[in-house]
């Protein structure tokens, strides 16, 4: 009651952010704003995919921030190793999860904490009560921006059987009126980011009913908002994140058989759910893990700074975004700055031991959770004249 105690943040020094190329800019400098706030210097390794970026960062940032606290070091694989040598005070990595088991191998040698913000594949129940031109709307929206190419866009629909050819018809109709008849010529259409990706999301094709798109041209690595219906939880589609503009819909019976579905697979980082239904919405976010969840939209969790972004088992551990960074990069110190004076309340819980000493300990440590309001309003009463007489110098 008289000693003062608070938690004081403090910078835990060199911090490194790895980013990946899918959003080069925000996954970037949105850490960075949060460890600069913290008080760490930050060393920054942009994705070497997106040279462009990467080559714009390392370009603007030393025009604007002191040299020596803030570098970019730009590379690949080997400058990227040979970075994780070092010892860090922090690591923040974005990208795929494979590469995240050997960021966090490095980091162990250094007992280096890191933030993994990995992938997964993050599935979306469409229910039967719900709007589904809101929610196809919603879903085409948060699938094909960026060509797919999102780590919280919805990987694959579950949905009941009757809802399947709905669905389809209305993303088709999204789709038109996103992007016109001509996909390939809107400039709000993009395309994948490299051969190997381009052909890593055509093998995912093999086999699969294609209910609308499919079409690819491999000279521009487009390929077309797709959707795959009756689609085998065994299938290859299935199996990884898709990373690209394919949306699998799976049937199933009902919200239980969807959420022992999400149950049985790997923690994704988000997980969408459109119904009317309230109730259901929440036994669903009970009954099932992910990173983060949004209800009746996609995507959208990600933009408040209000909330932790971040994964969940193997879609990633540790959370940024808003107050969230600067925790993130802070060490919590509890601080408690007690007084020299007043030892006698001390006497308690020095040798020689008695059992009236453990009775005494019993009465302040312990009873005093199990009282009733109106003993709780005695002891605080008590604990008031304490505190008077102590200041008074009675005690
Ligand atoms: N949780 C999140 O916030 C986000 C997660 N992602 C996930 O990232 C994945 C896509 O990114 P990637 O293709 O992995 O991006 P990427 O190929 O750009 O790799 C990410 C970073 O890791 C570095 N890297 C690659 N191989 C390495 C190695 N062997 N050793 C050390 N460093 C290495 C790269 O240089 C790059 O800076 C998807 O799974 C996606 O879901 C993407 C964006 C956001
Ligand atoms: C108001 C609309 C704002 C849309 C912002 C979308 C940002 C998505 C970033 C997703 C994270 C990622 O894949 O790296």
């Amino acid at each position: 009651m008289l000693d003062e105690a608070y938690v004081q943040p403090e910078p835990l020094g060199v911090v490194l952010i790895i980013g990946a190329w899918n959003y080069p800019f925000v996954l970037t400098i949105q850490p960075l704003i949060g460890a600069i706030a913290a008080g760490n210097a930050v060393i920054i390794k942009p994705s070497e995919l997106s040279e462009k970026t990467a080559k714009i960062l390392a370009e603007l940032l030393p025009q604007y921030l002191d040299q020596d606290l803030y570098a970019v070091i730009n590379g690949g694989v080997k400058e990227t190793t040979e970075l994780l040598k070092q010892r860090f005070d922090h690591i923040l990595y974005t990208g795929n999860t494979a590469v995240g088991k050997i960021v966090m191998e490095a980091a162990a040698k250094h007992l280096t904490p890191v933030t993994l913000e990995l992938g997964g594949k993050s599935p979306c129940y469409i229910d039967t009560d719900c709007d589904l031109d809101i929610a196809c709307r919603r879903i085409t929206w948060g699938k094909y921006m960026n060509c797919g190419q999102t780590c919280i866009a919805p990987d694959y629909v579950l949905c009941e059987p009757s809802l399947q050819n709905q669905i389809v018809q209305k993303i088709k109709e999204t789709v038109k009126e996103f992007y016109g008849e001509n996909i390939k010529e809107s400039p709000d259409y993009e395309r994948i980011i490299n051969l190997r990706h381009f052909k890593r999301i055509l093998n995912l094709l093999e086999g699969q009913k294609i209910a609308f798109g499919g079409e690819t041209d491999e000279a521009t690595r487009y390929i077309a908002p797709t959707i795959l219906t009756d689609v085998d939880p065994e299938a290859k589609v299935m199996q990884e994140e898709i990373f690209g503009p394919i949306l699998p819909i799976v049937p199933v019976k009902n919200a239980d058989e969807a959420i022992k579905f999400i149950n049985s697979r790997e923690k994704p980082l988000a997980f969408y759910i459109f119904s009317h239904n309230d109730k259901l919405v929440r036994r669903m976010i009970d009954g099932t893990s992910s990173g983060g969840v949004t209800a009746n939209d996609v995507i959208m969790h990600f933009t408040l700074s209000s909330l932790p972004f971040g994964g969940v088992g193997s879609s990633g551990m540790g959370v940024y975004h808003g107050k969230y960074t600067f925790d993130t990069f802070s060490h919590q110190r509890p601080c408690l700055l007690k007084s020299l004076k007043r030892e006698g309340a001390n006497k308690l819980r020095y040798p020689p031991n008695s059992q009236s000493k453990v009775d005494w300990a019993k009465f302040f440590l312990l009873k005093r959770f199990n009282k009733g309001k109106l003993a709780l309003l005695f002891l605080a009463f008590l604990g008031v004249v304490a505190a008077v007489l102590a200041k008074a110098g009675y005690y």
